[in-house]
Formats: C-alpha cells, sequence, structure tokens
C-alpha cells in the first residue's frame, strides 16, 4: 500500500513538480512579455517625447521658406512695378529733376500717369508713385503741413508742362487765400496765355466756364463719333482741344452750385481733357479722383492702399522757370501747325476719288482740329491765293496738290505748273538728275520763267486749245460740262484739269501785246474754262498782283474761291479783314467772293520739307499707269539740246521741203522754231547780232538738222568761216556734215559766189559765218561783177533753185549794206533771228511800222518768218554743245 501511497505521492509530487515548472516558465515569459512591452513603451514614451520638437522644426523651416518667397515674390513686383511705372510715366512724367527735361508725347501717343514720389514697400526695392491726371482723373490734397502740397502742386504741373506740346495744356489758379500753392514758378507762362489766375470770388465763373468747355467739347469736338478726345487722339492722331488744368486751393465752403459744378467737373472733364487738382476744398470721393494724403515728405495715395509713399522733392524752382520761359516763348511764335500726313488719306484709298463733279481735297485744319476741304468744280471753279513773301503760298499749293495728288488718280487729275518767281520751287514734280521720279498727274512744270513771259503766254494758249476741244466734244455728244461728257463718253480721257501760275502778275503786267492777249487768254479760260473742267489757280506775293486783276472785274469775278494768307491784302470783301490778325501758317478760305460770313480760317501744315513730299511722289511714281510719260520741263535757265529736242530725232531723210530747226521754241510742247526751205523766193536766213556763241549756235543747229534730212550725197554743204571767234563751231560742224562740204574764208567766198550757177537738181545749203566780215572782199569787181553782186544773185534767186544762204550778220546796218544800202529791197531776207539787236533797228525787215517788240536778252533770239508769221516768235538757240 504504501508504495502505491508512495507512488501516488510521487506522482502527485512529480505532477506538482511539473505544475510548478510550468507555472515558472510561464510566469518567465509573462515577465518577457512585460518587459518588452515596457521597452516598448518606453520607445513609444521617448518618440512621443521627440515629436513635438520635430514638427516644430518643420514648421519653422516651412515658415522660413514661406517667408522668403513671399520676400521674392515682393521684391520681383516691386521690380515690375517699378519697371511698369516707369514705362507709365516716360520722360517728362516721370525723370528725376537732375537729369529732367521737356518729353512731349508724340501725336496720338497719351502723355499717361504722373510721377511725384516712390512708394517704398518694406522688403523690397522702391516703385514709381503714379498719379492719373491726364484724361483720367483729378488729383486731391489733403495735408497739414504747408510745404509737402506745394511740392505735389509743383512736380505735378511741371511734369504735365513737359509731357505736353507747346501750348497743349492751359493751367488756371484760383488762390483766393494766396497761399501760392506751388503756382509761382509757373508765372512766365501768363503771357502766353497758358496760365490765369482767378481772385477771390472767381470760382464761380471759373466753374461755369469749365462746365461750357465741356459741353462745347462734347457737342461740336466729339460730336457723338468720339467717346473722349482721347480716344478721338488714338483714333485719328490729332489732339484739337488743349488740356485744362484748374488748380484750386483753398477758399471759403464752395456755395451748392459751386458744389454742383464741381461735381460735374469731377464726373466728366476727364473725357473732355479738363482736371481738378484741389487743396484745401473737400470733394466727394469719386471713382476719378486720386486722393494723396500728405505729411510732410511722405503721403498716402488712395490707388496705393496703404503704402507708405516718399514724395520727391519740388523741381528747382529755376527749372520751373526756364521751362515756362521757353513754352511760352514757343507759343508766342505760333500754335503747332496740322501735319501734311492728315491731308494723305491712307494707302488703301489712294486713287478711288472721281473727278467728274469737282475735285475735293483738304488744305489744312480748322483750329478745332478737324480737316477744311476745298473744292474745285462748276462753283467755286478758280482760286486765287495771295500772302506777302513767305507767308507761305507755295507751301500751301504743295500742301494741296498732295491732298488732291493722292486722292485723285492721273486719269482724273493733271497738273501745269508756271511759277514766275526766280527758283526752281515746282521743279520737284518734274524727273531731276538726283530724284528720276516726278509726279504722275503733272504734265507741265515751268520754272525760271520770270524772264520768259512768252512761256505763260503759251501756257494759256495750249489750256485755250484744250478748252476748244473739250467744248467740241462736249458739243458732239450734245452736253455742256465736264461731268455730263464723262457720263457720255466713259472712254474719254478727260481728267480734270487744274493750272497753277505763282506770281501770275509778271504776265499781265506790262502794256504790250503779250500782256493783252495773256489777259484775253485768261479771261476766256476762266469764264469757260469752269464748264469743261480747267480750274485755275492764280497766286501771288504782291498787291500790284491782285491790282492786275482789278481793272478786269469779268475775270476777278471768276475766281471766287479766295485763299488769303497772313496779311493778304485786297483779296477778300474789302469789309474782311480776316486776314490781317492771321497767325502764322494759317489761311483764310473763303469760297465766296471773299464775304467775310464765308471765312473758314484752316492751320496749314508744312508741306515743303522734300522728304516728306518725296516719299508721296515715290509711291505715287511707282504706281503710275504704263501709258504715261514724264511731264515737260520747261527750266528757263536751262540751255536745250538739239539731240533731245523732239522734232530733231523725228527728222529723216527724204523731206520734198526741208526744215530749218532754229532753236526751241517757247511752247508746251517743247517743239523746234521751223524755217521750211521751200522753192520759193526770199528762203534764205540771216541770223542778226554780234553775239558769237548764239549765232554759231543757231548756225550750227539749222545745218545740222538740214543734213539729218538728206542722205550722203543727195544735198551740197559749203560752210564759209570769216570770223575766227566762230572757227571752232564751224569746224566742228564742217566735221558732222557729208564729206565733200566746201570750207571757205574771206578769200575763197567771192569765188565760190561767183561760180554758183544753180540749177535746181540738188539742193545746195551756204552757211556763211560772220558773212559781214568779208564785205571789203566782196566789194572788188571781178568782169565787171562785184561779191556783193554775185551774193545779191544768190539770195535773191537761189531759193527756186534750191539753193539757200543761211548767214550771220553781226548787225543789220552789215547786213543792209550787203544788200545794196539803206533803201535797198530786203526780200530776199525772207527769215530773220535776231540776238542783240533792237526792235527798231528790224524795222526794214518788219511788215509793221517802227519794227518789232523786242529787248534782247541773254540767250534768247527774236525769230521772223515773213511767210508764215504775223508775229515774231522768240526761240531759245540749242546749245553749242550739241
Ligand atoms: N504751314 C507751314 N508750316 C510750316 N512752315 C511753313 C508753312 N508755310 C510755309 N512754311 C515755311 O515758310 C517758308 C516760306 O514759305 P513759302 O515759300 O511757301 O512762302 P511764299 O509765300 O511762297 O513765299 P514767296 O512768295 O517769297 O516764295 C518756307 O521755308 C516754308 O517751309
Amino acid at each position: 500500500m504504501p508504495d502505491v501511497r508512495t507512488s501516488v505521492v510521487e506522482s502527485v509530487r512529480a505532477q506538482l513538480s511539473r505544475a510548478r515548472a510550468s507555472a515558472r516558465a510561464h510566469q518567465d515569459a509573462a515577465k518577457a512579455d512585460l518587459a518588452a512591452a515596457e521597452a516598448r513603451l518606453e520607445r513609444v514614451r521617448q518618440a512621443a517625447a521627440q515629436r513635438p520638437a520635430r514638427a516644430a522644426a518643420e514648421r519653422d523651416r516651412r515658415l522660413a521658406e514661406l517667408d522668403a518667397r513671399h520676400a521674392a515674390t515682393l521684391a520681383d513686383l516691386a521690380r515690375r512695378a517699378a519697371v511698369a511705372g516707369a514705362m507709365r510715366s516716360p520722360g517728362a512724367a516721370g525723370e528725376a529733376w537732375a537729369s529732367w527735361h521737356p518729353t512731349p508725347a508724340a501725336r496720338g501717343e497719351p502723355p499717361d500717369l504722373l510721377r511725384i514720389g516712390e512708394i517704398h514697400v518694406p522688403g523690397a526695392g522702391p516703385a514709381p508713385a503714379l498719379v492719373p491726371l491726364f484724361d483720367r482723373g483729378h488729383v486731391a490734397l489733403v495735408d497739414n503741413v504747408q510745404l509737402g502740397g506745394d511740392a505735389v502742386v509743383a512736380t505735378l504741373l511741371l511734369r504735365a508742362l513737359g509731357r505736353t506740346a507747346q501750348g497743349q495744356i492751359e493751367i488756371t489758379g484760383y488762390d483766393p487765400e494766396r497761399l501760392g500753392g506751388g503756382l509761382a514758378g509757373f508765372a512766365p507762362l501768363a503771357p502766353a496765355g497758358l496760365l490765369k489766375f482767378v481772385g477771390p470770388g472767381g470760382l464761380t465763373p471759373l466753374l461755369d466756364g469749365l462746365v461750357d468747355h465741356i459741353r462745347r467739347i462734347n457737342e461740336t469736338v466729339l460730336a457723338g463719333d468720339y467717346a473722349s478726345l482721347a480716344e478721338m487722339a488714338l483714333a485719328t492722331g490729332r489732339r484739337p482741344e488743349p488740356w485744362r488744368v484748374a488748380v484750386l486751393l483753398g477758399g471759403d465752403e464752395p456755395s451748392r452750385h459751386e458744389r454742383a459744378q464741381l461735381d460735374r467737373i469731377l464726373r466728366t472733364g476727364a473725357a473732355c481733357g479738363v482736371h481738378l487738382i484741389v487743396r484745401g476744398i473737400p470733394v466727394a470721393a469719386h471713382s476719378t479722383v486720386e486722393v494723396v494724403r500728405v505729411e510732410g515728405d511722405r503721403a498716402e495715395l488712395s490707388g496705393c492702399g496703404p503704402l507708405p509713399v516718399l514724395l520727391d522733392p519740388p523741381p528747382p524752382p529755376e527749372l520751373v522757370t526756364a521751362t515756362c520761359r521757353r513754352i511760352a516763348d514757343r507759343v508766342a511764335v505760333g500754335p503747332a501747325p496740322a501735319v501734311f500726313h492728315d491731308l494723305i488719306p491712307p494707302e488703301g484709298e489712294t486713287w478711288t476719288e472721281y473727278s467728274a463733279g469737282g475735285l475735293t481735297a483738304p488744305v489744312g485744319d480748322s483750329p478745332e482740329g478737324r480737316p477744311v476741304s476745298v473744292t474745285l468744280s462748276d462753283y467755286p471753279p478758280h482760286a486765287l491765293i495771295a500772302g506777302p513773301s513767305g507767308t507761305g503760298k507755295t507751301n500751301l499749293i504743295y500742301a494741296w496738290m498732295g491732298a488732291l495728288a493722292a486722292r485723285y488718280s492721273p486719269t482724273e487729275l493733271a497738273f501745269y505748273l508756271l511759277d514766275f518767281k526766280e527758283g526752281v520751287s515746282f521743279a520737284r514734280f518734274a524727273p531731276g538728275r538726283r530724284d528720276p521720279s516726278w509726279l504722275p498727274h503733272v504734265r507741265l512744270v515751268g520754272v525760271n520763267v520770270n524772264t520768259d513771259r512768252e512761256f505763260g503766254l503759251a501756257l494759256l494758249r495750249f489750256l485755250g486749245r484744250e478748252l476748244r476741244r473739250r467744248a467740241d466734244a462736249a458739243k458732239q455728244h450734245e452736253v455742256t460740262k465736264l461731268s455730263e461728257l464723262r457720263h457720255e463718253d466713259p472712254e474719254g480721257h478727260w481728267p480734270r484739269i487744274v493750272a497753277v501760275i505763282d506770281e501770275f502778275q509778271v504776265l499781265l503786267t506790262g502794256r504790250d501785246a503779250l500782256a493783252q492777249e495773256a489777259a484775253t487768254l485768261l479771261e476766256d479760260l476762266a469764264r469757260r474754262g469752269r464748264s469743261q473742267g480747267i480750274h485755275l489757280i492764280l497766286a501771288s506775293q504782291d498787291v500790284s498782283g491782285i491790282e492786275a486783276l482789278w481793272g478786269r472785274p469779268a475775270l476777278v469775278a471768276q475766281f471766287t474761291l479766295r485763299i488769303a494768307l497772313p496779311k493778304a491784302r485786297r483779296i477778300l470783301h474789302e469789309a474782311n479783314t480776316a486776314a490781317e490778325t492771321l497767325p502764322r501758317h494759317h489761311a483764310v478760305v473763303n469760297a465766296d467772293s471773299g464775304a467775310p460770313d464765308a471765312n473758314r480760317i484752316v492751320r496749314i501744315p508744312a508741306a515743303s520739307d522734300r522728304r516728306v513730299w518725296g516719299d508721296l511722289q515715290h509711291r505715287l511714281w511707282q504706281d503710275r499707269p504704263a501709258w504715261l510719260g514724264a511731264p515737260r520741263l520747261f527750266d528757263g535757265d536751262a540751255v536745250p539740246r538739239l539731240a533731245e529736242a523732239p522734232d530733231f530725232v523725228k527728222l529723216a531723210p527724204g523731206a520734198i521741203d526741208p526744215v530749218v530747226l532754229l532753236g526751241e521754241s517757247i511752247d508746251v510742247q517743247a517743239h523746234s522754231a521751223r524755217l521750211p526751205l521751200t522753192r520759193s523766193p526770199g528762203r534764205n536766213l540771216a541770223v542778226l547780232g554780234t553775239r558769237v556763241d548764239e549765232a554759231c549756235a543757231v548756225l550750227a543747229a539749222a545745218a545740222r538738222s538740214l543734213a539729218r534730212q538728206h542722205e550722203d550725197g543727195t544735198a551740197r554743204f559749203s560752210v564759209a568761216c570769216l570770223d575766227p571767234d566762230a572757227a571752232a563751231t564751224a569746224e566742228s560742224l564742217r566735221a558732222d556734215l557729208p564729206a565733200d562740204t566746201g570750207w571757205y574764208d574771206a578769200e575763197s567766198l567771192p569765188a565760190l559766189l561767183a561760180s554758183l550757177e544753180p540749177d535746181g537738181s540738188r539742193p545746195h545749203y551756204i552757211v556763211i559765218f560772220a558773212c559781214d566780215a568779208a564785205a571789203s572782199r566782196l566789194a572788188v569787181k571781178e568782169g565787171g561783177r562785184s561779191g556783193h553782186d554775185h551774193l545779191r544773185r544768190l539770195l535773191n534767186t537761189g531759193p527756186e533753185r534750191r539753193t539757200h544762204v543761211l548767214g550771220w550778220w553781226r548787225g543789220v546796218g552789215r547786213l543792209r549794206d550787203d544788200l545794196g544800202g539803206p533803201g535797198s529791197r530786203t526780200d530776199s531776207i525772207g527769215a530773220w533771228i535776231a540776238l542783240d539787236v533792237q526792235g527798231s533797228d528790224l524795222a526794214g525787215f518788219f511788215p509793221q511800222q517802227g519794227g518789232p517788240a523786242w529787248y534782247p536778252r541773254p540767250w534768247r533770239a527774236l525769230y521772223f518768218d515773213r511767210a508764215r508769221h504775223r508775229t515774231p516768235e522768240v526761240v531759245i538757240p540749242y546749245g553749242l554743245s550739241g
């Protein structure tokens, strides 16, 4: 049993022991778990303890990053604000005083904002503090410290003056308490009318005046076409009205009426260029008002929020006065003229007008800046322009021509231009050596014609013929006017013709036949030209020009368009004194014969500059129609060349009756003066006078033109040179004539004359230089007959047998002697050309008593052909150089 018990005990013991061991193991495991948990807890605790510090570090890092980004953005914004600010206040609007000078905004460019100081943002660079004034609004100054406010007013005004063209800003000061308010230095503007002061009690009229002005601008200048002057300037490039700035410096509390007017100006003034700078008068808050609160040299601007502004120092007083003085001086000289470019339509609209009903184009603009057009048509048909020398007649003509030429194509308009002044003012419209372009509308330019009145007459005759041609064409189409003719004959070339004659009185002064004929032609053209599209523009600088017309009321009455330049006299109606007070570069345009009611004051743009005109001319020239040739340029100072003469170029062998070309006729088409050598008595030529070069030039041209009409061998030429001074010309002529040309001198000439027995089989031309030099030889008789006898026989009977003498005699008396003395017949000299010979000396060779009216002048000759001329014609010899 014990064993059993023992074994039981042992078994229990064993189980207890296992149980204990197991319990211990569990305990150990639990302990280990506890320790691990505690260790974890400790770690967690430790981690938890570290977290806030890290978060704070992270936060600090992020904050620092944000700060840096913010500072960079601020700096960038400030920099950009500075750049933008500088751009919005260019030149005089923002420049520091040390380097400041006026830089007016270009036409149409807005003057923009004005700088008064610098905005200082902590931690960033400064940016300009700008105030919107021009076309934007008004400035209200609120200040306690006197000095700061003055500086702002002076700064704003000087910058405003510097950004506008001379006279484009008018300032009015209202300073009842005589604060000065920064206006004192601007006093030099007052004499030029650019600065006015109104005294105490003047506020109401000042404000009323500004309100009226705003109303006028809205009604007559903007006229519903534009919302503001700024918009108008942008669209048209023109700013017809100056800005008006009223500086109101304190005073009594404004009345109700004044408040209402102030309010109107604040609301509507900026669109009309009316601006207020108000100080010491409370104004209602308005979006157009920039409030500047000044504290010493600091300020706050309503447009910049609370950002602090450091005000610029006031402009140095000497800078203010010097600037104002300069501006006043320039304004006293006169307002800025209109611009030529404004008269020219945009490129797409070039040559788009039709002239059937008339020609209309602007010549300038009105004082309000509106273009002023003038018309040439059936009414008014012709224009008279007058003004003392230098007042701008030529310039006005250029401006008018430019405006017309850009609107009407050469099919619609043709110009004929003549200038009796010395100089070459119209030459620019013809091709020149430096500039080959020409104005395509111009058909004729006459310059340096002051001594060649014949050229004026030639133009009038030409226009007279054109008038008849048009009238005939109209009759054929059973109409009476150009507009109807163009309708009936749409394919015809019927441009309106505008003939401009500067200093036309040269043509009419003098009591000679030429003046008489010119007046008659002018009268006819003026009367009938209106319906045939031929318009005359006559200009004159002196009263005598107008007076030359005044004796011809019928003529004057046709010139219903009158243009008077400053101080022009007798061109407008007697009671019309508008031209007397006209500023420089202005004109009175009056389409009703000068009646005072029809006055229009026009500002004429500068149009004389070659470059300005050149650009337009080149453009039009490039576009000229292919059929159009260059215009004829008649330059009274130039010597024409035979080789270039159209009539010489056309000569060819084979003519039945050869013609002699003597020189250039003074006419519109550059024809040559001609002497046909028919087989009839008297077809010889005598060149008369002592001027060797001219005589040689005439004879050489005559012989060369004949040679061009004969094949070699079909005509005989003999050249006799009896004056050593003519030898060079005679020899060079001989070289150009056929090889078998005979050469004679004083010795051999008598033998030649004696030997000639013309039979008419082929022409023979005997060219004798200084025929009279052989007189003593010719006087010698041989076989009962002298050389003179042979010469006379030849002169009398030669032409019928195709033998002609072309001789030069150095005086009329000498020719007379060669012909047989004072009582001898002269009809063997059928044609003569006189150089320095008085008209009365030619009496014996001229059908009318007393000889022709001829007053010799250099390089001009008087040509008379008994067979063809009723009156002699003036000829320009061709140059000796060919
Ligand atoms: N509207 C203008 N604007 C600017 N300059 C002008 C204007 N009109 C004329 N001028 C200048 O004045 C000067 C004289 O002008 P212009 O030759 O046209 O006068 P004019 O009356 O024809 O004189 P004259 O009879 O002596 O020839 C020129 O230098 C011209 O450039």
